[in-house]
């Protein structure tokens, strides 16, 4: 996996406070942008407005996969309404001009030339007709105003519901392709969180800060010429003015990322917990150990904490802009007196005033938006850097790039070549050295004590992970020749930390075998093979009941989902077997009566299984015993037995569980495989 960058850890992270319940919720300042001369300030600023117009590109890219119809719409719409504030401030001008010029004739004054150049095609109209015309010509402005902003709004939401869309089907698909190392790893959460969660809420912020901009610098440009042809340093002065604030902002902005960045893991805590209270694999025992209490005060000591420092950010921010806009008011001020002073001793026209009264707020509004958008187009580039990051991580485990087909037909035979692994971050390898041969078409139990390493044996195999050194042979290959997708198809599985579809049971069924979900026949016999006919048929709408309470489904108990995801694992027509504890929560008997059909069962299959209980391991072909990372022990039932090593002392210690006291062997097993085995018992 690519090295994550940017995602620094929390404080939280960091020491023996990981604990998602306990730990301090110490929040020091997130690295603030360096305050910096007014020059410093300033390149920070065109060091936005580089970066925000480099970043549109990509933005635009993003929208117009979302919807090129669309996109044109909300373009043309942001042209249109760029427009109309020069349009209506230049209409108001000879409107004026117009009134003017009627009062005057009206007061018997001698008709002038009417600085009407929209009219020049009709010289011989009066004052009150070019009133009319011009009173016409606004009011289809203002038509196409609305209209061009009912485009706008329709094509922004219904665009931002498709990026949205867009986001995250991407999300899904890049993170189906990733290692499970990248799921285990804290980091990685947060920026799949980041890019999943805020990415999507961007997107409005998105398309409203590119088309912002847009609409600002037509707008800026249509109404700045109409300034200029006024009085040219009216036009600069009002064109400057608000950069100040723009400066500021820039700042602001890049520190709210930072503070949404550093907070992350804490906001993680904080979902956490809200997760603990509200879903309802915690909820039997938030209620009996009444949690709830204890849960919300950590929520309210984390929720604080991140709060506070919003708090900081956002005021700041935003009384910082404040101050430093008054310097574009106190311009405003100082232009309009000039231009007032101007009317007064005739320089100008009172329709000049009206169009620099209409035209320079509308400016004001344009240059202020213009640089809202670029600090936001900014801002939001620096989230899409993460969707980017995220889409950039590419799996260690990945196809070869000329992969070997797979041996036609796989017998399954397994061999582990003096393998050792370490898991991401771990300072202990999971497994030394190990090397083991499991022939085709046997079925091999792994035994052991908790964190021997059997789930680790089963990870390597199915490719979750690549060994640091050693290898691993199918039918004599080594496994990182084929493509995983290939390798993970002629494989099937079953785990104790299943995964419970809340769909109908023949789809949870079928998901095993994807291109015959709708096989009602080999769903049923599937199911058959995993005994768990009965289970199904005694549920109201047999296999087309619905399970888990999500969709309002009925629920099942432990062991029947066992028994569901069992029959998933039968679906597939897949020479090798793999059972990773799947059936610890079934009753004894149905555990009894898997393992005691699983040869037929597997049919020829490779099957390896993981299992505590010892009176199923029994029948396995070859038992393996792992321990701390290596395998100690290998042979038939009868074999371990006779060598009394630590199986025999964990078969006979489970065995003895069953009788009396007195009646128990003395023991020689490790204080681990002594706890185990009680708590298996
Ligand atoms: N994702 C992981 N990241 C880091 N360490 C891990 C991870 N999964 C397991 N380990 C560690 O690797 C070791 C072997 O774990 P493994 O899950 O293979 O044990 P196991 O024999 O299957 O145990 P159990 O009987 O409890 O299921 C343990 O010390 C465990 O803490």
């Amino acid at each position: 996996m690519q090295p994550i960058h940017f995602l620094s850890r929390g404080p939280q992270e960091n020491g023996a406070a990981r604990s998602g319940l306990t730990g301090s919720p110490d929040f020091p300042d997130p690295p603030a942008p360096p305050r910096g001369t007014l020059r410093d300030r300033t390149r920070r600023a065109l060091r936005t407005v580089r970066s925000s117009v480099r970043s549109l590109p990509r933005t635009l890219r993003l929208v117009w996969a979302a919807g090129p119809w669309l996109t044109l719409g909300l373009g043309v719409a942001t042209v249109v309404t760029g427009l109309v504030p020069a349009a209506t401030a230049y209409l108001v001008r000879l409107l004026v001009n117009t009134v003017v010029e009627a009062l005057r004739l009206r007061d018997g004054g001698q008709p002038e030339q009417l600085d009407l150049q929209l009219l020049a095609w009709s010289p011989t109209m009066t004052p009150l007709q070019a009133i009319v015309v011009l009173s016409a010509l606004q009011f289809c402005v203002f038509t196409l105003n609305s209209a061009a902003s009912a485009v706008r709004n329709i094509s922004q939401q219904l665009l931002q519901d498709r990026v949205t869309i867009i986001v995250q089907r991407r999300v899904m698909t890049h993170a189906g392709e990733l290692d499970l190392a990248f799921f285990e790893d804290s980091r990685s959460y947060d920026l799949l969180r980041e890019a999943q969660q805020e990415t999507p809420a961007r997107a409005l912020t998105v398309i409203g800060s590119v088309f912002g901009l847009a609409q600002s610098l037509v707008t800026f440009a249509s109404v700045g010429l109409l300034l200029f042809g006024l009085s040219p340093w009216v036009a600069v002065v009002t064109l400057l003015a608000p950069i100040p604030a723009f400066i500021s902002d820039s700042r602001y902005g890049q520190q709210v990322f930072l503070v949404a960045m550093w907070a992350s893991p804490l906001r993680r805590r904080m979902e956490y917990l809200v997760r603990t209270t509200t879903t309802d694999t915690y909820a039997k025992e938030v209620t009996l150990f009444r949690l709830t209490p204890y849960l919300v005060g950590r929520f309210d000591l984390f929720s604080r904490v991140f709060y506070r420092r919003q708090r900081q950010v956002v005021t700041r921010r935003y009384a910082a802009g404040t101050a430093w806009s008054l310097i574009t008011t106190v311009a405003a001020a100082l232009t309009f007196l000039y231009v007032a002073a101007g009317a007064v001793t005739g320089r100008v026209t009172l329709g000049d005033l009206m169009m620099f009264t209409s035209a320079s707020a509308s400016l004001q509004t344009a240059i202020q938006t213009l640089f809202q958008s670029l600090s936001s187009a900014y801002e939001n580039n620096l989230y899409l850097d993460k969707l980017d990051e995220l889409l950039a991580v590419r799996p260690t485990i990945a196809a070869p790039a000329e992969p070997r087909p797979l041996p036609d037909p796989v017998r399954g035979h397994i061999v582990f070549d003096r393998v050792t692994f370490t898991y991401p971050g771990a300072e202990e390898p999971a497994l030394r050295e190990v090397s083991l041969e499991v022939r085709a078409g046997r079925t091999v139990a792994l035994v052991g004590p908790n964190g021997a390493g059997k789930s680790t044996v089963i990870k390597l195999l199915c490719r979750l992970y690549d060994p640091d050194s050693g290898r691993i042979l199918l039918d004599g290959v080594d496994i990182r020749e084929f493509d995983p997708v290939e390798l993970r198809r002629v494989m099937t599985a079953a785990f104790q930390d299943l995964a419970a579809f809340q769909a109908s049971v023949a789809e949870n069924i079928g998901l095993g075998d994807i291109e015959r979900i709708e096989d009602r026949d080999r769903i049923e016999r599937s199911a058959h093979r995993a005994g768990a006919t009965t289970l199904v048929e005694a549920l109201p709408q047999g296999y087309d009941t619905v399970l888990g309470k999500w969709f309002g489904g009925q629920e099942l108990s432990g062991g029947e989902w066992q028994k569901v995801a069992l029959a998933r694992a039968f679906m597939r027509d897949a020479p090798v077997l793999v059972l990773d504890e799947p059936t610890a929560a079934l009753d004894a008997r149905a555990e009894h009566d898997l393992f005691a059909r699983l040869a037929r069962l597997s049919e020829g299959r490779t099957a390896l299984y993981v299992s505590h209980r010892f009176s199923t391991v029994r029948q396995a072909d070859q038992i393996m015993v792992i321990d701390s990372g290596r395998l100690i022990e290998q042979g038939t039932h009868q074999e371990l037995m006779g060598l009394g090593g630590t199986y025999a002392s964990l078969f006979t210690l489970q065995a003895s569980a069953y009788l009396d006291d007195d009646d128990a062997t003395p023991l020689n097993g490790t204080s681990r495989s002594d706890d185990e085995a009680e708590a298996r018992a």
